[in-house]
């Protein structure tokens, strides 16, 4: 077979910089032989010449000079694998500048910078590719730009944060509390280094972002994005849930709805018949609902150097034989579309409230509900500590119209706390 030779720039070598290194370095033969493509590892860019790095990078690749292997014309590719917004954007747009496609695993940046950094790419006629970006190893971007290029999507549903899907896991099947398991969570590595962003959904915001982008064309950044992290869901809720025939798992929903964008985050109620219920542990999956082709499910391992690496490894792939025919693939036009507003949503939720133990609560309880035209779909009273514990089911309702329900339930005497409202999604 012709083999093409290209000679690939690496910046950053953490988890998946140096996964894919090995990948290049341990599985080269076996990648041109399939492939064809002989891809030659010419530089690697570390913040530390002196960190102790897996013994088959030669050292003579490494530099701490980014920006020279960015703009290097004796590179035809650059992988992007620091993460964070600078100095990423200003390397990618340096490696775009002069004339190469680029490979990235980085959600935040193209949440933030997306348009400028597709347009960068449009403009050299490079690649800007990005599978590793969203759920890791599992193929989920290219499908979605280029199998369901023309598929009328309606909606996706994303488990696309592996610690929040671990540690809602966790306290559901082992009865874990959340500090142990958001503990093991960053024990086993897919936890974000400062977990903030995994369990206040920032980082599942920016993965919305970016498959809003590939999905809608829709020119979404993260701040668009609403969000709630897990923080709230408590043990109690777990186990309603499940009596219920509820698992509660940390969603990405992409919608549209009468032609405009919604992009959410937040735990949500999933029918545990749902496909989507069943997905555990750190695994991640999204499901697609589209017009002509139906239901469609990617499932895998959305974390992790090596699973991570391999999403990189097919991009950079994609990107050199773009590149030896002389052009790039398909980028991303993203324009700007009505965004759908949160409170515009209509959902079933579920809703708890410890109140007082007393006649005529239940009746005060219900009469707002029913004055913001929420419907109970039912109800279940249990006992709590000098008091009871109410657990609500709703018939679909405007958010608008529950929030304001939250409000004056805070308000009524004989609730003492107004516990978790969760949206149900999938039913
Ligand atoms: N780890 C995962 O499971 C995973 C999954 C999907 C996507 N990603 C994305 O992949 C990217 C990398 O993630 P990671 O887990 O490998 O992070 P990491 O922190 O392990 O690696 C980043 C590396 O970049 C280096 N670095 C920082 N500034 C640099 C500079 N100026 N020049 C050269 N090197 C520099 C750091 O020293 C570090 O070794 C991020 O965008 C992340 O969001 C990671
Ligand atoms: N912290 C992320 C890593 C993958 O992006 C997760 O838990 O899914
Ligand atoms: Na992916």
């Amino acid at each position: 077979m012709h083999e093409t030779r290209v000679r690939v720039g690496l910046l950053g070598c953490g988890n998946v910089g140096g996964a894919l290194a090995e990948l290049l370095l341990a599985d080269g033969d076996r990648i041109a032989e399939r492939t064809g493509m002989v891809l030659e590892l010419r530089a690697v860019a570390v913040r530390s010449l002196s960190r102790p790095r897996a013994a088959s990078i030669p050292p003579e690749l490494l530099t701490t000079d980014a920006q020279a292997v960015a703009a290097d014309p004796d590179l035809d590719v650059v992988v992007e694998v620091i993460g964070g917004i600078e100095p990423a954007r200003t390397l990618i747009l340096a490696a775009l500048g002069s004339g190469k496609p680029v490979v990235t695993a980085n959600k935040e940046l193209l949440a933030n910078c997306g348009t400028e950094l597709f347009d960068a790419a449009a403009a050299a006629g490079r690649d800007l590719l990005f599978e590793a970006a969203v759920a890791g190893g599992i193929p989920l971007i290219r499908p979605l730009r280029e199998s369901l290029a023309g598929e009328r999507i309606h909606r996706v549903l994303g488990i696309v944060n592996g610690t929040t899907n671990y540690i809602l896991s966790q306290m559901a099947a082992h009865g874990a509390s959340y500090q142990e398991a958001l503990a093991e969570a960053q024990s086993l590595g897919f936890a974000e280094r400062d977990p903030t962003a995994d369990v206040e959904g920032f980082d599942a915001a920016a993965k919305a972002a970016v498959i809003a982008h590939v999905a809608f064309g829709a020119r979404v950044v993260a701040g668009d994005v609403d969000r709630e992290g897990i923080g709230a869901i408590g043990a109690d809720d777990i186990v309603s849930a499940h009596r219920l025939g509820f698992v509660i798992k940390p969603l990405a929903v992409i919608e549209e709805v009468d032609g405009a964008i919604g992009v959410r985050v937040h735990p949500a109620m999933v029918p545990a018949a749902h496909p989507l219920a069943s997905v555990r542990d750190s695994f991640n999956a999204v499901f697609v609902e589209g017009e002509a082709v139906g239901e469609l499910m990617f499932l895998g391992r959305g974390a992790g150097g090596a699973p991570t690496a391999s999403a990189v490894l097919g991009d950079l792939l994609d990107a050199a034989h773009n590149l030896t025919v002389g052009g790039a693939g398909r980028t991303p036009a993203l324009r700007a579309v009505p965004r759908r507003s949160i409170d515009d949503l209509v959902s079933a939720y579920y809703l708890t409230l410890e109140v007082a133990d007393r006649p005529g609560v239940l009746h005060a309880v219900a009469g707002v509900l029913g004055d913001h035209s929420v419907s109970v779909r039912s109800m279940e009273q249990e006992g709590a500590a000098e008091g009871a514990r109410l657990v609500f089911v709703t018939h679909p309702a405007l958010e608008r119209d529950m929030q304001a329900c939250l409000q004056e339930l805070h308000a009524l005497d004989a609730v003492r706390r107004v516990g978790g409202l969760i949206r149900v999604v999938g039913a």
